[in-house]
């Protein structure tokens, strides 16, 4: 089921070597282009529009009413609402640990650099809702957004044909969370409704945010790299990749149980196994086979799991393994070998790293204390997941008291002078009009 890619005689140019899907976010960034131009134009008709077209109706309004989100939280299944609180209880305790200290430095006498840290004003949170939804994502977007100190947060979701509006679960679980303005928009006219605001059906404004985040499928991406400048976004998070870097120690139904999971997502979820063991390899398949047979998802995980994105690379060498893992940069590593986390230590690219046999990566999905947002298609190489930090600008505040200038002032005329720009060094020596002390 799984393609098999033989490294043994050597990596080559690996980066060429390995799976990778056929998403083509260039041709989805042109395809979703003129939707996003009409969305900045003409605002809510325009992603009425696009709502109808792609997910088949129209909502009664873009903001889905309190009463909604309300009646959500009421109905919530005792033991979701219990788990969806476990899970911001741990997200909360894990984000609270990434939020970074303001530090004043004395970079000389009397003269100070201080690194504040200010979140942003007013965010949107992407929750996809497509073939999958995902009050889980909602936990991962708001909880540090809320915990970077944003004032302003909007959650959006596509609207659901049972009833018009968001997922119930993903309305609970902002409902949970306390926040009230939620959007029943999805797809790209959604993050362009975020990134240029709107006015809903009943005059009311949906204000443009300062960033938008979150994971979706390509048309979300594309729109997310189409709005770049307007607003930040955090990593491209599209399909869901999970990679395994194990060796002939590791349980073969636990690798394959694992690999199946992710797939689970999308026909385009990648499930990329690399091991130095041939027995583990043929082992996994079988166990692969016997379970995606009974997978409720079988269709998805099938064409996930046979797609060119995904394989079983074998290695000679731990050492190629570890090599060909920071080539894929996986959303998702897992390391399943002897020493695990001295394995960990010592990879580069990666969105997460899962280590050992207890720590797979639906426990991450869900209940980890980490973050499920994370950078897929290699984007790993250079960029993090989500995190506090996403919400957060970093600002530095200068102050210097009059020795401390005057100490430093004859440096900035030089260089004013230098780069031929008098009128800086002038602004230094207008402070002195007696003359700068020697
Ligand atoms: N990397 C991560 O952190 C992470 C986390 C969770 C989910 N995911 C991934 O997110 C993806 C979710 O995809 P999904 O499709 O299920 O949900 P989605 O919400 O991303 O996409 C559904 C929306 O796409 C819109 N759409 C469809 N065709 C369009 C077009 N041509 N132009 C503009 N918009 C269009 C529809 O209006 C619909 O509302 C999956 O691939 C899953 O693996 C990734
Ligand atoms: N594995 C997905 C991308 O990290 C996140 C997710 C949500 N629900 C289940 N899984
Ligand atoms: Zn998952």
């Amino acid at each position: 089921m799984l393609r098999r890619i033989d490294l043994r005689q050597g990596l080559g140019n690996v980066r060429n070597m390995l799976p990778r899907a056929a998403i083509d976010v260039a041709a989805a960034v042109a395809a979703v282009a003129p939707l996003v131009d009409d969305v900045r134009k003409r605002g809510c008709p325009a992603v009425m529009e696009a709502t109808e077209k792609f997910d088949g109706f129209r909502p009664a309004s873009l903001r889905v009413p309190k009463e909604v989100i309300a009646a959500a939280v009421d109905a919530l299944d005792p033991q979701v609402r219990a788990a969806l609180l476990e899970s911001i209880a741990r997200t909360r305790i894990g984000h609270t640990a990434q939020v970074p200290t303001e530090r004043v430095t004395q970079i000389a006498p009397g003269g100070t650099v201080t690194q504040r840290w200010v979140p942003v004003r007013r965010v949107g949170l992407y929750v996809p809702g497509g073939l999958a939804v995902y009050p889980s994502s909602v936990v991962m977007n708001v909880v540090p957004a809320q915990v970077a100190g944003v004032v302003g947060i909007a959650v959006t979701s596509p609207p659901q044909s049972s009833t018009g509006w968001p997922d119930a679960t993903v309305l609970a679980a902002c409902g949970l969370l306390g926040v009230t303005e939620v959007y029943a928009a999805g797809g790209a006219q959604a993050i362009a409704m975020l990134g240029y605001g709107a006015i809903d059906v009943d005059g009311t404004t949906i204000e443009p945010v300062d960033v938008v985040t979150g994971p979706g499928n390509v048309y979300v991406t594309a729109a997310k790299r189409l709005l770049r400048g307007i607003v930040a976004i955090d990593a491209e998070a599209g399909p869901t990749e999970i990679a395994i870097l194990a060796d002939e120690k590791a349980d073969a139904d636990h690798v394959a149980a694992d690999l199946v999971s992710q797939a689970e997502h999308d026909p385009m979820a990648a499930s990329v196994l690399i091991t130095t063991s041939v027995t583990l390899a043929n082992a996994v398949e079988d166990k692969v086979i016997d379970r995606v047979v009974r997978t409720r998802h079988r269709d998805r995980v099938t064409a996930a799991l046979t797609g060119p994105q995904s394989a079983i690379v074998v290695v000679a060498s731990l050492e190629d393994g570890i090599r060909v893992a920071d080539a894929y940069a996986a959303e998702h590593l897992e390391i399943q070998t002897a020493d695990a986390p001295v394995v960990a230590r010592r990879i580069r690219n990666a969105g997460a790293i899962f280590v050992g046999r207890f720590s797979p990566v639906s426990l991450g999905d869900y209940c980890a204390g980490s973050n499920h947002v994370l950078p897929t298609a290699g984007c790993a190489r250079f960029s993090s997941g989500l995190a506090t930090t996403t919400f957060l600008k970093q600002m530095q505040v200068i102050e210097y008291s009059r020795d401390a200038l005057a100490a430093v002032a004859g440096h900035v005329l030089a260089l004013s002078a230098a780069e031929n720009l008098p009128a800086h060094g002038e602004a230094v020596s207008a402070r002195f009009p007696d003359g700068l002390p020697t």
